[in-house]
């Protein structure tokens, strides 16, 4: 039995495993450019974010019904049950399919056809956050989430993804605004290759409750300070920023330096099938990296709950699982 964890920082489209994406082209009648999943993996060798989300975009044309976006988040679930994952909340990006010709009802209702089964199957509770495209104009983001009107009784928060420099989280304050009074929950990446200045201004101008990424803040120590008064969640994901060349090496990741300075830091995958591993895979590289002793891994998973959009009963509830539980290896 894994440590019991919440993953708060997963694309649902980064979980497409390449014997999905060819399963799902096949179905759809869709060609993929590469000739198998070997190719495909291949593919898998990034220089920053952008040459990420060019494949990441591409290989999404396979995503075309409901069942197909159940079946993408059924398979994430069931991988998740089996590296302790018990609650979820879970990224989408609308627009990357709006674009592409699929309604955002196909998207959302396909999704949450998984998802409401998730606690039965998998004893995982589970959210939706929508994410805006940051690199598409604000008017993009203002018609996507009128577009989402009817489907919001089945989304919990929204996001702010894609490409992050040059676009900075203030270009989104009418549209998170909207948001704060339909009353849903507020996060937004920042600080991933971006500044630390824009993390100030996600909490600042977007009133955000968690930064997904949050990494550059170590440049600011005045910030550092802000995130460690206001105990401001930061999900962060280890092996994403190597593969995107955030850090060189995991053994440079900051982690360790920012739980000693406070920081209420969790680990997640953000994109597991492009970036070599699940939640879990991301805890066990980080304990072999840094040397992270068992006490360091049950605060990680503890502060996973802390920074969960969970109603208190349920949180109190897997807060207690975590400090029960005993590790056997
Ligand atoms: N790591 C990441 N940063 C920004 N946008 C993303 N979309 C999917 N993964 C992302
Ligand atoms: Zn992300």
């Amino acid at each position: 039995m894994s440590l019991p964890k919440a993953e708060l920082h997963l694309h649902i489209e980064g979980t497409l495993e390449p014997e999905l994406a060819f399963a799902l082209a096949a179905r759809n009648g869709v060609t993929l450019p590469f000739a198998d999943t070997e190719e495909l993996r291949h593919a898998y060798s990034f220089s920053d974010l952008q040459s990420f989300l060019d494949l990441y975009y591409a290989l999404m044309a396979v995503l075309r019904t409901e069942q197909d976006f159940a079946d993408l988040a059924d398979a994430y679930l069931a991988r998740a049950a089996g590296q302790g994952v018990r609650h979820a909340e879970i990224f989408f990006d609308p627009q990357a399919h709006t674009a592409r010709g699929v309604e955002i009802g196909t998207v959302v209702e396909g999704l949450s056809r998984a998802l409401e089964r998730s606690e039965e199957r998998y004893g995982i509770s589970t959210q939706l956050i929508m994410c805006f495209l940051r690199d598409e104009p604000a008017a993009s983001a203002l018609e996507t989430f009128e577009a989402a009107g009817p489907h919001l009784h089945r989304i919990s928060g929204v996001g702010l993804d894609s490409a992050e420099v040059g676009n900075p989280p203030a270009k989104f304050r009418e549209v998170y605004e909207l948001a704060a009074a339909a009353g849903l929950r507020r996060v937004a990446h920042a600080g991933e290759e971006g500044p630390a200045e824009y993390i100030r201004e996600a909490l600042d101008v977007l009133g955000v409750e968690r930064i997904d990424h949050g990494l550059r803040c170590l440049e600011d120590q005045e910030l550092v300070a802000r995130l460690v008064r206001e105990q401001v969640p930061l999900t962060l994901c280890p092996l994403s920023n190597v593969r995107l060349r955030c850090i060189d090496t995991l053994a440079d990741h900051p982690l360790r330096r920012m739980l000693d300075a406070g920081l209420l830091v969790t680990v997640n995958s953000d994109d597991p099938a492009y970036f070599g591993g699940y939640v879990e895979d991301n805890f066990t590289a980080l304990r072999d990296a840094l040397g992270l002793d068992r006490e360091t891994l049950r605060t990680l998973a503890a502060n996973s709950f802390k920074a969960a959009f969970l109603d208190e009963p349920r949180r109190r509830a897997l807060l207690a699982e975590v400090a029960a539980y005993e590790f056997t290896d």
